[in-house]
C-alpha cells in the first residue's frame, strides 16, 4: 500500500480544521472530496476513511504520538504517522516521517490498549459516565461497538416503490444490498457507495437512515387517516417514514424549534412525494396549547446526548460536554410533560432518543409516569437497543398510552 502525497495533504488540512477549529467532520469530508475531480473511488475512500479514523481514534493516536492540544501541523503529521504505521503502511521518505519512531509506536500502542479510555479513544468523563450508567461490562462492549464504522443503510420509500424493486434498481447500478428480515423497510449496502448520486435517490425512492432509527415510526403504530404530531421533527427522517406508513393519508404535523431544519424536511418531503405533512415552528407554549388533546399519535424524538450514534458521528466524542447532557435531560423532562398533552385520551405516544444512557431513557419515562400528569399514561412497551447487541445505532423507544 502506497501513500499518495496529494491525498495525504488533503487529510492533514482536513484534520487541522476538525481538531483545532471545531469544524464538523462530515462537512469537512464533503469539502475535501470536492477538491480534485480526477480522484477515483479508491482515492475518495482513502480520504474519507482516513479522516474519520483520525477523528475516531484521536486520543489514542495523540497519546501514542506524544502530542497535546492545540495541535500544530507537525503534531498532526505525527498523528498521521501513527495511523499509517498501525494500519501497516510503509512510510515514504518524506521529510515529515524522518524521525518517526516505528518500534516505539507499536510498543506504546500495546501498552495503551490495556486502558479503556485510550483503547476506545474517549474523554475521561465519558468513560466514567458510561460505567456509572451501564456498568463496566456493558459499557466496554458498547463503546467498542460504537467505534466500528457504520454501515450505509437505506429506508425504502413505499410511497414510490417497494423494497424488492429498489433492490433490483440498485443491483442494476452494481450497488448490492441485503434485505434484513427484522427491519422491513431497510436495505443494507454490502459495500459503501455514494448513493446520493443515483437517480433512485433523486427520484425519492429511498432515504439514508440507520436500521435502529427505522424502528421508531413503526413503534408508534400509526394507521392511514390518523392525525399524528411529530413534535421534534428536525429534518424529518422519521416524519417521512410516518408519511410512508400512513400512505399519505391523514395528517402529520411536523414541529421543531428550528426553521432551518424544517426547510430541509420540506425539500426531502417534496422528493419523497409525501403530501400529508403540515409544518409548524414551535414559538412558545401557544403553539402546543392549540393542539392539546388533538392527536391520535404523538412522536417525541427528543433531543439527546447522541451517545448511541458515535459510530456515525465520531467527532461527538470531542464536542460533547457533560453539562450539555445535564441540560438536555431537563429539556427531555419538559418536552415529555408539555407534548404529551397533545395526545387525545386513548391515543399513543412514543418517546425516543438515540442515546444508550438510562438517565435519558427509561429513567425519564419512570419520572414522567410518576408525575402528576404522567399518571394519566401507561407504559405499553419499551425497547433498549444497544449497538453491541444489534450492530446498528444505539436507540431507546417507549410506547405509552393515554388513559381514556
Ligand atoms: C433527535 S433530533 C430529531 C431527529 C428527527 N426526528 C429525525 O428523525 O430526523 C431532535 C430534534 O429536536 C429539536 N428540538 C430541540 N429542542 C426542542 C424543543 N424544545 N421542542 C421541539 N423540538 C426541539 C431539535 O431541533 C432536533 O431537530
Amino acid at each position: 500500500m502506497r501513500l499518495h502525497r496529494n491525498l495525504v495533504f488533503t487529510v492533514i488540512d482536513s484534520i487541522l480544521s476538525i481538531y483545532n477549529e471545531g469544524e464538523y467532520a462530515d462537512k469537512v469530508v464533503a469539502r475535501a472530496l470536492k477538491k480534485d475531480k480526477r480522484w477515483g473511488s479508491t482515492d475518495r475512500k482513502f480520504v474519507a476513511e482516513t479522516i474519520y479514523e483520525m477523528v475516531r481514534w484521536k486520543r489514542l493516536y495523540a497519546e501514542i504520538a506524544e502530542v497535546k492540544e492545540p495541535y500544530t501541523r507537525d503534531d498532526v503529521w505525527r498523528i498521521f504517522a501513527v495511523w499509517a504505521v498501525l494500519r501497516g503502511y510503509k512510510l515514504p521518505d518524506w521529510k515529515y516521517f524522518e524521525e518517526t519512531p516505528l518500534r516505539r509506536i507499536k510498543g506504546r500502542f500495546d501498552e495503551l490498549i490495556k486502558i479503556r479510555k485510550f483503547k476506545e479513544s474517549i474523554p475521561d468523563w465519558m468513560d466514567e459516565l458510561g460505567v456509572k450508567e451501564l456498568g463496566e461490562e456493558k459499557w466496554s462492549q458498547e463503546i467498542a461497538a460504537q467505534n466500528q464504522q457504520a454501515s450505509v443503510i437505506l429506508r425504502v420509500n413505499t410511497l414510490k416503490t417497494t423494497r424488492q424493486k429498489l433492490y433490483a434498481i440498485l443491483m442494476d447500478l452494481e450497488i448490492e444490498t441485503i434485505l434484513p428480515e427484522e427491519y422491513p423497510d431497510a436495505l443494507i449496502l454490502k459495500e459503501r457507495a455514494n448513493v446520493f448520486l443515483t437517480d433512485a435517490f433523486k427520484e425519492g425512492l429511498f432515504e439514508v437512515q440507520d436500521a435502529s432509527s427505522q424502528l421508531v415510526a413503526r413503534f408508534l403504530d400509526v394507521e392511514p387517516g390518523m392525525r399524528v404530531v411529530d413534535t421534534c421533527a428536525g429534518a424529518g427522517g422519521k416524519t417521512l417514514h410516518l408519511a410512508s406508513l400512513m400512505e399519505n393519508k391523514g395528517q402529520i404535523i411536523a414541529m421543531d424549534i428550528y426553521e432551518s431544519k424544517q426547510k430541509q424536511l420540506k425539500i426531502r418531503a417534496k422528493r419523497n412525494g409525501a403530501f400529508n405533512i403540515e409544518y409548524r415552528i414551535i414559538e412558545g407554549t401557544k403553539s402546543i396549547k392549540k393542539l392539546h388533546e388533538k392527536a391520535d399519535r404523538v412522536l417525541i424524538d427528543a433531543p439527546c446526548s447522541g451517545l448511541g450514534v458515535l459510530k456515525r458521528n465520531p467527532d461527538s466524542k470531542w464536542k460533547l460536554q457533560p453539562q450539555f447532557i445535564e441540560d438536555i435531560k431537563k429539556v427531555q423532562e419538559q418536552v415529555l410533560q408539555d407534548y404529551s398533552k397533545i395526545l387525545k385520551p386513548g391515543g399513543k405516544m412514543v418517546y425516543a432518543t438515540c442515546s444508550i444512557l438510562p438517565s435519558e431513557n427509561e429513567k425519564q419515562i419512570e419520572k414522567f409516569l410518576n408525575s402528576e400528569f404522567g399518571a394519566n399514561f401507561t407504559l405499553i412497551e419499551d425497547r433498549k437497543i444497544l449497538s453491541s447487541e444489534s450492530g446498528f445505532d444505539g436507540f431507546y423507544m417507549a410506547l405509552l398510552q393515554r388513559k381514556k
